[in-house]
Order: C-alpha cells, then sequence, then structure tokens
C-alpha cells in the first residue's frame, strides 16, 4: 500500500538530544503500527541530523507504516549564539513554529498527506495551540518518569509543599511515591535553581494540559505501578515506554543522533564479558574540571575497563573545554577508551559492559533498565535526582554516586573507586544485576504484542484513526482527495468506535 491511503501524524520536537530520542521512537512504533508519520525539529538540528545519522528526503519503511523527516526554519542565523539560551529560544520557537507548523500541514495536506494529529514533547507546548487552531487533535509525549510528572503536576496546582525559600529543606510526599529528600525533588523546582528557565518551560507545558487528548508517557505500568495508576484517574496518561524498543520493528535503521558515534562496538568485543564500566553524562551535563580529573582518577586506581564519553560543548555553552589529567590516556593503555559520542543502545546491549555510570537522564534511565544494566547513579539537576532517588532504592539497581550539583560537593578520586568497586563486584553487584535483569524482562513484557505498552499504543493508534475521520468529516474532504480511500482503510482496519476519553484516560465507547 502507499503512504497516502495512511493516516498521517506529525511529530514536532524541542530540538534536544534526550527530547528527540524519544519522540523519534514513538513516531517509529506508530509507523510500525500502520501510520504514517512525519518528524520535525528546527532545521540547525535537521542539519546535524542528518549528517550524523543518515536522514534523507525520502520516505522510510518501518513495520506497517513510514516515517520521514521535514525540518523548519527557526528563523535564526546558522550560527545565531542565542540558540543555547532558551529564555530567548523558546519565544522565538513558538513565534515561528505558529507560523510554519501550520504552512507545513497546509502543504502536505495539498500533496495528499492531510495531517489528522499533532503531537509535541515538553518545552514547546504551543503545538496543542497549533492543532486547536486548526481543529486538529493533539497529543504530548512526556519524556520523563511518571514520578516526575506527579511532581510537577502537584508543584503546579499547589498540592504539597515544596522546599521554598524559608523552608528549604523540607521532605515532600507526594501520592504513590516514596518520600522525597529536598535534594530529590526535580531541581528546577528548587528556589535556589539557576535554571529557572527550565522550570518556566516546563510550567508551560502544565499549563496548556488540557488540550492535548493523551499524555503518553516513555515508562511502563509495571515500572510505576501505583503511581501510574493513581495519575491515570486524574490525567489522561498512556504508558508506552521503553520507547527504544520496537519489537515490530526491530530493524529499523531511522536514528536522530546529533553526532556521529565513535566505533566502539569493536574495543567492547575484545573485552571479557561483565568487565567494562561505561561513563556518560548524556547530551546537556557538563561537569567541572576538578570533578572531572577525580572521576579520571578514580577509574584508573580501580583497575577497571572502561568506555568513557567525553562530549565536545557547544561553542556558544559557555563551558569549557574539558581535559583529560595528562598522561592519563597512556596509563589507561588499553583498558580505557574514551569517545566524544557512544552509540549508547548498542553499548548498553553488550556483554562486555558490567555498569553505567549515568547523570540519571530519562532516557538513559530506562534504557539502562531495559537492557539489564547496574548503574551508578550520578545525578546533577532536574528530573536527574529523582530518577537516582529512583534507581537505588525503588528499582534497587543502582550505587549512589553523589547527589547533585545542588549539594556542590567534588566527589572525590576514592568515592569513585569504591563505587565502582561496589557495582562490579561482591554481593551488591550481583543483586544489583539480578534486579536490573528483572526489570529488563518486565520492559520486554511490556511493549511485546499485548503487552501494557503496547495495547496503550494500539488503543492510541486507534483513536487517531478515529478521530482522523472526524477530522477529513468536518474539513469537507472527499473520496476525490483522498478522503474516502482513508475511511475505507480505517474501517477495514476494524477499528473500534472509541469516544471521549474518560477523566482516567480510558477511551469509552460510543454506544
Ligand atoms: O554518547 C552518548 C550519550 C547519550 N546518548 C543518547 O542520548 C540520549 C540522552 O538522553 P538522556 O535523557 O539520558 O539525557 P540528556 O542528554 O537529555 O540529558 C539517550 O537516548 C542516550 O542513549 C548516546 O546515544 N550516546
Ligand atoms: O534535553 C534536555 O534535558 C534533558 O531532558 C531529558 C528529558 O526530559 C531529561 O531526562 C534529562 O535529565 C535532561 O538533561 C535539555 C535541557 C536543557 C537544555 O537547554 C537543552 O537544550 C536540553
Amino acid at each position: 500500500m502507499g503512504s497516502e491511503a495512511l493516516v498521517h501524524v506529525l511529530l514536532v520536537s524541542f530540538p534536544g538530544q534526550g527530547h528527540v530520542n524519544p519522540l523519534l521512537r514513538l513516531g517509529k512504533r506508530l509507523a510500525s503500527k500502520g501510520l504514517l508519520v512525519t518528524f520535525t525539529t528546527p532545521e540547525s538540528i535537521g542539519k546535524a541530523m542528518r549528517k550524523a545519522s543518515n536522514i534523507g528526503e525520502e520516505l522510510s519503511p518501518v513495520g506497517d507504516g513510514f516515517i520521514r523527516f521535514e525540518f523548519f526554519d527557526d528563523g535564526w542565523d546558522e550560527d545565531e549564539p542565542r540558540r543555547q539560551d532558551l529564555d530567548q529560544y523558546l519565544p522565538q520557537l513558538e513565534k515561528v513554529g505558529k507560523v510554519l507548523i501550520p504552512e507545513m500541514i497546509r502543504r502536505n495536506g495539498e500533496q495528499g498527506r492531510p495531517v489528522s494529529c499533532l503531537i509535541n514533547n515538553p518545552f514547546i507546548p504551543w503545538v496543542s495551540d497549533v492543532a486547536d487552531s486548526l481543529g486538529l487533535p493533539s497529543a504530548m509525549l512526556w519524556v520523563q518518569s511518571s514520578a516526575c510528572f506527579t511532581a510537577y503536576y502537584h508543584y503546579y496546582h499547589g498540592l504539597v509543599p515544596f522546599p521554598s525559600e524559608t523552608a528549604m529543606e523540607i521532605d515532600v510526599q507526594l501520592p504513590c511515591m516514596p518520600l522525597l529528600k529536598h535534594d530529590e525533588t526535580p531541581s528546577f523546582l528548587y528556589p535556589t535553581t539557576p535554571y529557572p528557565f527550565l522550570r518556566r518551560a516546563i510550567m508551560g507545558q502544565y499549563k496548556n494540559l488540557d488540550k492535548p487528548f493523551c499524555i503518553l508517557m516513555d515508562t511502563f505500568q509495571e515500572l510505576e505501578h501505583e503511581n501510574i495508576e493513581y495519575m491515570s484517574k486524574i490525567s489522561p496518561i498512556k504508558t508506552v515506554g521503553p520507547l527504544f524498543k520496537n519489537p515490530k520493528a526491530p530493524n529499523a535503521t531511522v536514528k536522530g543522533d546529533f553526532m556521529k558515534a565513535d566505533d566502539c562496538v569493536g574495543w567492547l568485543d575484545s573485552k571479557p564479558a561483565s568487565s567494562v564500566v561505561y561513563v556518560s553524562f548524556g547530551s546537556v551535563v557538563y561537569l567541572k574540571q576538578d570533578q572531572w580529573d577525580e572521576i579520571a582518577f578514580g577509574l584508573l586506581n580501580s583497575g577497571v575497563n572502561f568506555l568513557w564519553v567525553m562530549k565536545p560543548p557547544h561553542k556558544d555553552s559557555g563551558y569549557e573545554v574539558l581535559r583529560l589529567p595528562e598522561g592519563f590516556l597512556e596509563k589507561a593503555g588499553d583498558k580505557g577508551k574514551v569517545v566524544q559520542w557512544s552509540p549508547q543502545e548498542q553499548v548498553l546491549a553488550h556483554p562486555s559492559v558490567a555498569c553505567f555510570v549515568t547523570h540519571c537522564g530519562w532516557n538513559s534511565t530506562m534504557e539502562a533498565l531495559t537492557s539489564g544494566m547496574p548503574v551508578v547513579a550520578f545525578p546533577q539537576w532536574g528530573d536527574q535526582v529523582t530518577d537516582a532517588k529512583y534507581l537505588v532504592d525503588v528499582f534497587k539497581v543502582g550505587v549512589r554516586m553523589c547527589r547533585g550539583e545542588a549539594e556542590n560537593k567534588l566527589i572525590t578520586r576514592d568515592v569513585v573507586e569504591q563505587c565502582l568497586r561496589e557495582a562490579t563486584s561482591g554481593p551488591k553487584a550481583e543483586e544489583m544485576k539480578q534486579n536490573a535483569m528483572k526489570w529488563s524482562a518486565a520492559a520486554e513484557a511490556a511493549v511485546a504484542e499485548g503487552g501494557s505498552s503496547d495495547r496503550n499504543i494500539q488503543a492510541f493508534v486507534d483513536e487517531v484513526k478515529r478521530r482522523s475521520l472526524e477530522v477529513l468529516a468536518a474539513s469537507g474532504k472527499s473520496a476525490a482527495n483522498g478522503g474516502a480511500e482513508l475511511a475505507g482503510k480505517v474501517a477495514s482496519d476494524g477499528v473500534e468506535e472509541l469516544g471521549e476519553p474518560k477523566v482516567n484516560g480510558e477511551f469509552k465507547a460510543v454506544a
């Protein structure tokens, strides 16, 4: 079947690696279930993605559907430094996006690909306004844990007290969550956060939360069971994770990396099973030079093999270029490999890797859990401090190396060494590995056909198809422009007659 007959969904992404990855993965999932998916983000990132990830103009088949890319111009010069300042960049994206996304939708309609639904990730909540103004349904992909969603929700609505200027060190009790110490709550909510613009960005999403008909989440029912059950009574959430697993299209090669991954799999192949520590702090976190030095010496002193990602900072980020201690690479010899960017999914799945020293971004957290990989938690800010709490105390797959940037504490080489030893050998390491393997099995089951996430994604696809008929009817499409063909396709797929979402996120059947 040609792509013209498929229901078409437009995915609009904030241009950050930790946002593009889960939204693109969702896109592949939706495509594998028979939708046509267009993925868009600003051209500044599109350029990097095309170069690093082999993205072209053509349509890529994924399972029963297709995915394609279109990028939009954010209206700034190629080397505009203000892109690094979200307080300036987010309003710019909103200003141009509100004009260019409707134009993109119109163009697609004219080319026989009418768009039936928009999906965004956080930081760009105006996408739902665009959808509303065009009479299109919209959904949002929440790219963090359900626990963090809950924390932000309760903060936004003032439902429980959070650390404040007058009571900075209070514990926070949120429904169906463990008691969080003040520094385990998402740190953008601290009154002292150096990133108030990220709090504003997230709160902007909550302000618009009544617009999307569904909030998809890259987590799974079995992982955050009680919390998800609680939140789905007050918000239309649907868990669809872990999105990086796509059993229907396991070989789909479409990727959204901004940097080409260095080759390190051959090096990993040469190492014994469970002998390598993988160290990566994601795409945004940069540590200070003195902390970097302590990690370097901790790695050397522990005697483990290690693969360490040392990404170069963006030229306008204001971060200093980190250096390795003198003679570090010589001393490490073949025991260590330092790369600028790694193929992380492959690394975490590699039998030579024993544990992952991570900043606990939610993507890294889900990838580690799903790969059965114990972690050493080195969170810095935002959701990372909450994810670290869960990895260590709830999921029980990690040892804690630090409590976050707000602690302002240098983690010494001795502590680094001790944590690495604890995570790689002895009874604690064994126990964490077993727990990680259990989460991995649960994650696989959630995305397998008929699993909790698979059912939710199927229900979402069915709902999008149902709504697409309403959209076509409202826009007066006829057989001549594809409407009947589309309607026929949906009917022949036996899509359930579904009504408005209930408050608990289930779709109730139309009588
Ligand atoms: O060397 C690296 C480092 C990170 N990643 C990917 O980049 C994403 C980082 O997202 P996360 O939420 O963990 O952290 P962020 O970069 O957003 O802080 C994850 O999907 C990782 O697999 C990667 O492919 N190679
Ligand atoms: O991508 C950015 O932040 C990361 O987002 C992940 C998903 O929400 C999260 O799990 C992780 O901890 C974050 O590091 C990001 C933040 C700030 C910024 O200026 C960006 O350009 C991207």
